[in-house]
């Protein structure tokens, strides 16, 4: 068995919008008349956060447009992206956002740093908002990166104080392609993750597309799985307020 971890994979649909009728009996006129796409049963925000460098746009891309990019530009503020999938025969929209890390000096200010107190407030007010509208929140460290790894209670504290408590975590040991390089062991991981009740693990590489789908998947079917699903779940607001909200920091 590959000792790396491997979430089990589960069907999904991928990309959003509804299948053509392509049904010979119809007419060309109505060919030419689209079926609407099927509205999403459920909307649902997923934060990606962590170190900077780590991976966090990558996985987004890779799991969103099926592309890795070897030299991306630093984010800075707040990214998303909407992909659309069908898990438990519902159709799920999922809005993906990046952390904010918010620069100065040199250095990412996560809570509590030398900012100036204006500064710091409007901070806590953007990233609180970020924070409480994510029905998951995949925490990511880079394997060959020990800062990233001690950087991870840090992020912690973050979700503690900003999150909501029925958030599903996950932590992903990203860059698993560079093995050679590794600093941080799969144990290690685990261990942090087993001290944090409810939080799960995986090693994952944004790369070589290993583990990515079933990041989002896994972690998507846990909060259905949590959720009452005749009740749709809207959050889409929360990640455009911050973006709003961010341009004027
Ligand atoms: N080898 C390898 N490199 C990766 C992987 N994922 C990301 N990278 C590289 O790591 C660097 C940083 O990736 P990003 O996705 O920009 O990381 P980020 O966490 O979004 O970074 P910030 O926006 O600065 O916080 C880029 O050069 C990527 O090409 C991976 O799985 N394997």
């Amino acid at each position: 068995m590959d000792p790396r971890y491997d979430i089990p994979r589960r069907a999904a649909g991928g990309g959003g919008g509804g299948s053509a009728n392509s049904s010979p009996a119809l007419g060309a006129q109505s060919r030419r008349r689209k079926m609407p796409p099927r509205p999403a049963d459920f909307k649902l925000q997923i934060i990606i956060i962590g170190s900077r460098g780590v991976g966090k746009t990558s996985l987004m891309e890779r799991f969103t447009d099926d592309t890795f990019c070897e030299a991306c530009k630093s984010t800075v503020g707040v990214d998303f992206k909407i992909k659309t999938v069908e898990l438990r025969g519902k159709k799920i929209r999922l809005q993906i956002c990046l952390t904010v890390t918010h620069r100065g000096k040199g250095r990412d200010y996560l809570a509590g740093s030398t900012v100036t107190l204006h500064c710091q407030e409007r901070f806590n007010s953007i990233t609180s908002a970020y924070y409480r509208g994510a029905k998951g929140i995949v925490l990511v460290y880079d394997i060959t990166k020990q800062e990233t790894f001690e950087d991870l209670p840090k992020w912690m504290k973050m979700i503690d104080k900003y999150a909501s408590e029925e958030a599903e975590l996950l932590l992903v040991g990203n860059k698993l392609d560079c093995e050679t390089d590794r600093i941080i062991s799969r144990q290690q991981g685990e261990r942090f993750a087993s001290r944090i009740s409810g939080m799960r693990f995986c090693e994952a590489s944004a790369k070589d597309n290993f583990n990515v789908d079933e990041i989002f998947l896994k972690l998507v079917d846990d909060i259905l799985s949590k959720v009452r699903l005749n009740v749709p779940e809207i959050h889409f607001t929360q990640c455009i307020h911050c973006l709003v909200h961010f341009g004027s920091l």
